[in-house]
């Protein structure tokens, strides 16, 4: 089944932005969506839960669990968002209250969504940090968000996301903000936490070397069209849009710098 399926998507603010964008991404399945900055990621991540910036419009079809989110009122959105699909973004910070404790900003979607109250919560709280393998998650629960890590912060991020239980998790370039290892980290982390509950993941990033560690197919975007598409494997080994090809190209003579660096 299905947890995202759009179809002939359009996104235009003064021009197109995205055209005609078709795809599906079923419970337990992993898509990434790749492509140059400005080619249409995320703006594809935002409509898919209905989030476009304002002056921006959607038309086509995204069906996110039960709904359709083209058109949807706000109220409808709100049903689906969290429980149908979160996001985690580039940057941490967009997703954490910088005045407020981490443990209290983790709390909130897990009272939301678990109706947990209480001693049961502040459990609650701890065990989503642990989860995240966030060492002593009570340090990290009393910390304000600008005294923990970068890699931290995300994890947290990653941690509010997935207290809503989400069938679909959107991560758009999540690790792109970090350093190389904690990048490692964090990808490996959010491997593991896809395939233990089953998730769908929409994973957004302009690094395909990145992208081959979380997912197994792949679509390429260019300027909001979708130029390729297919199985990563196929893709890296004949790539055949000249655009595939010159991002192929572009991460193997990285591949083969960092080998002799
Ligand atoms: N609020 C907006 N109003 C008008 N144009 C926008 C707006 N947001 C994004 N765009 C344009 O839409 C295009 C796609 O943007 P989008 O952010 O989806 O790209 P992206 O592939 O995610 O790039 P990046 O990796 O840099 O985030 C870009 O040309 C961008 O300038």
């Amino acid at each position: 089944m299905s947890v995202l399926a759009v179809s002939g998507l359009n996104v235009r603010g003064d021009r197109a932005l995205v055209s005609d964008l078709s795809f599906t991404v079923d419970a337990g399945e992993r898509l990434g969506l790749i492509g140059e900055s400005g080619s249409g990621k995320s703006l594809t991540a935002l409509a898919s839960v209905g989030l476009l910036p304002a002056g921006l419009t959607a038309s086509g079809s995204v069906r996110l669990g039960a709904a359709e989110v083209v058109g949807a009122s706000d109220r409808v959105l709100n049903t689906v968002r969290g429980r149908a699909a979160a996001i985690v973004f580039q940057e941490p910070l967009t997703a954490l209250d910088p005045l407020m404790r981490v443990g209290r900003q983790v709390a909130a979607p897990l009272r939301r969504f678990g109706a947990v109250r209480g001693r049961a919560l502040r459990a609650a709280v701890l065990d989503a940090l642990a989860e995240v393998r966030l060492d002593d998650p009570a340090r990290i629960a009393r910390a304000y968000p600008h005294q923990i890590s970068g890699g931290q912060r995300q994890r947290v991020a990653i941690a509010m996301a997935l207290a809503c239980r989400p069938a679909l998790l959107i991560a758009d370039e999540p690790t792109t903000a970090l350093d190389v290892t904690v990048q490692a980290e964090v990808l490996s982390l959010l491997d593991g936490l896809v395939r233990d509950r089953g998730m769908g993941l929409l994973f957004i990033s302009h690094d395909l070397a990145v992208v081959s560690k979380v997912t197994d197919r792949v679509i390429v975007l260019e300027h909001g069209v979708a130029v390729e598409r297919g199985v990563l494997t196929d893709l890296l080994r004949a790539p055949q849009h000249p655009y595939t090809q010159a991002l192929v190209t572009a991460a193997r003579q990285l591949d083969t710098a960092l080998e002799w660096s």
